[in-house]
């Protein structure tokens, strides 16, 4: 079983086309690839928070979390978010069922950062793979949202694209990041493509350099993070151009392919 982790980036889920859900659940059917998603919907939270008066700012791509920052993290992912993709899934003829990384003990975290400079941000020590592979087996398509609990039942906002790319490391699966935007983008000369592939100590650099910036750092991070650790293999794609998953699958170059220094081939 091929496990293929789509991570549904919030800043293309308004967007997303029904191709796009369709392309999902013709992956499944086709049989080759066992999808499971993961998704974010940051910009959904920021809205609802700024409709309730609560400020909320980011650090390096991460929100920082209060308890009650949390309340509308929960809402919004496993509520809103969650649901509306399901029901996505099975409006495209796919069979999907929800979960919230709290569910079942899916996703167990501990605080990012040991001086809580983030609030309540964790990163995942552990995911319960057989609740992901059982459903798979019964033909659904398990879609996650990123909160996570600690063994004393604290919950835990977690980066969408952190939560995916600790599922995939899980699995042993491939991710692709799916966002609203075709990959990496340089700029060279006033003009700007985005890159086929690119290593570790390249993506290092462009973080220094102010090229990655917010967003694009927990993708970065959390791929290589992924592919030190068993992620088979990461790239980053254009969700709103559904076309490129169907690619993907197909085998073809398409977004960012994200790779450790020791891949590179220098011939
Ligand atoms: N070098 C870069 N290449 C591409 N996108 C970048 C880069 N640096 C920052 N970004 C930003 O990262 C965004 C994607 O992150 P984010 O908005 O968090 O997406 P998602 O909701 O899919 O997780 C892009 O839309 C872009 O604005
Ligand atoms: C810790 C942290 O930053 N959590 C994210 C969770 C949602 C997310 O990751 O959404 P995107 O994938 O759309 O960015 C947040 O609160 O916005």
């Amino acid at each position: 079983m091929k496990y293929l982790v789509i991570k549904c980036g919030g800043s293309a889920f308004q967007e997303l086309s029904e191709s796009f859900y369709k392309t999902i659940v013709s992956i499944q059917k086709n049989g080759q690839w066992v999808p499971v998603i993961v998704h974010g919907g940051g910009p959904m939270i920021s809205n609802l928070l700024d409709k309730l008066q609560i400020e909320t700012h980011f650090h390096q791509g991460l929100r920082v979390t209060t308890e009650e920052v949390l309340d509308v993290v929960e809402m919004v992912l496993s509520g809103s978010v969650n649901k509306q993709i399901v029901r996505q899934l099975v409006s495209a003829g796919g069979q999907a069922v929800g979960m919230s990384g709290i569910d079942g003990g899916l996703l167990e975290a501990i605080p990012n950062d040991p001086d809580h400079t983030l609030g309540f941000v964790g990163k995942i020590v552990h995911v319960e793979t057989e609740l992901i592979e059982h459903q798979a087996k019964l033909g659904y398509i398990p879609v996650i949202s990123p909160l996570a609990m600690d063994y004393k039942g604290q919950r835990y906002n977690i980066n969408g694209d952190t939560a995916a790319a600790a599922v995939a490391q899980a699995l042993k699966g491939y991710l692709c990041i799916a966002s609203d935007i075709s990959g990496i983008q340089v700029t060279a000369n006033g003009t700007s493509s985005v890159l086929r592939e690119a290593t570790s100590a390249q993506i290092e650099q462009l973080i220094i350099d102010g090229v990655i910036t917010g967003g694009m750092i927990p993708k970065v991070k959390s791929a290589i993070d992924g592919l030190h650790n068993g992620v088979k293999e990461a790239v980053i794609l254009n969700g709103l151009e559904p076309d490129q998953l169907t690619a993907y699958v197909a085998g073809k170059t398409v977004g960012t392919k994200i790779t450790l220094n020791e891949e590179v081939s220098h011939a």
